[in-house]
């Protein structure tokens, strides 16, 4: 009788979330991402950070389908992610853009409505035909909507076009439209870009809400301030590497992380424009 050779794959860890595995991103002769690992627990708030150009929203693309990884592989709670961005909100992971891209002439209400469309199941005949069914899904989107402006602190605005919220508000919308698909991981990318300090704290607060609230996040910023008295976990990259990964305490007194932002790492010794 032989004995089976092959070690048995390790399980993820049951409070993994996310898993990425040396993932890859080539536009043609530029590397913007390369072998990249990272990981997100349930209940943690993750930052990623890093000089300008240095992969983070490539990275974040990969990781929501909107950018086919030239390699490496993602999971959520231990699933391979469909490569099709609805089919990952379906799944879980909901994201925010570094420019606001809500739909400016619809109301408040309705944006968040909009969100909700991976979590309804009724189908366009049941809509126009408005079917029982249709009409209490319609109900419960709405009260979970309002119960997200209430969260979000936009319920008096709830009737206001997009447009006409100042931008701290508009930024607060599109994180109460990423909520409204129920994710288990919500990506924000520069959530605080453009912000005053008042409205840099009402976000940090609104971010430890969430997770409090039992979804975790995954943060792009260049606010150093925000990253670092906000996030559990902190990893940088640098030139498409993940330099180094760590508390916020770790990270900061990293010199590697001082001199990449200095302009003067000597840390990822491969180039990210090369022709591999
Ligand atoms: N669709 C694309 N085609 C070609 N190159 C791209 C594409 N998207 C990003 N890049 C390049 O990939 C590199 C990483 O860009 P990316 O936007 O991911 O960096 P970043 O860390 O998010 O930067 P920032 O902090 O300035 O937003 C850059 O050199 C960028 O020009």
């Amino acid at each position: 009788m032989t004995t089976p050779t092959t070690a048995p794959t390790p399980a993820p860890a049951a409070d993994t979330l996310l898993r990425a595995t040396d993932v890859t991103m080539r536009f043609g002769g530029l590397t913007a991402v390369r072998n990249v690992d990272l990981t997100v627990r349930t209940g943690e708030i993750v930052g990623l950070i890093g000089p300008n150009g240095a992969g983070k929203t490539t990275f974040f693309n990969c990781l929501t389908g909107l950018y086919t990884p030239t390699d490496g592989t993602i999971s959520y709670r231990g699933t391979r992610l469909s490569r099709k961005p609805h089919l990952v909100t379906q799944a879980g992971i909901a994201r925010t853009f570094q420019n606001i891209r809500l739909f400016a002439n619809m109301t408040v209400l309705e944006n968040v409505l909009v969100g909700r469309h991976t979590r309804t199941r009724e189908g366009l005949w049941s809509a126009l035909l408005r079917t029982p069914a249709f009409t209490r899904a319609e109900h419960h989107s709405t009260q979970r909507a309002l119960e997200l402006l209430d969260f979000t602190g936009l319920a008096t605005k709830r009737d206001h076009l997009a447009r006409n919220l100042p931008y701290g508000e508009q930024r607060k919308l599109e994180i109460a439209r990423a909520l409204a698909s129920e994710p288990g991981l919500l990506l924000l990318d520069e959530p605080t870009a453009g912000m005053n300090p008042q409205e840099t704290r009402a976000t940090q607060q609104l971010v430890h809400a969430v997770r409090d609230r039992g979804t975790a996040v995954l943060v792009i910023e260049h606010d150093m301030r925000f990253v670092f008295s906000l996030c559990d976990r902190v990893a940088v990259l640098v030139q498409g590497r993940k330099l180094t990964e760590g508390t916020p305490r770790t990270v900061q007194a990293d010199a590697r992380v001082i001199a990449a932002y200095l302009g003067t790492t000597d840390a990822p010794t491969d180039a990210a424009g090369d022709a591999s």
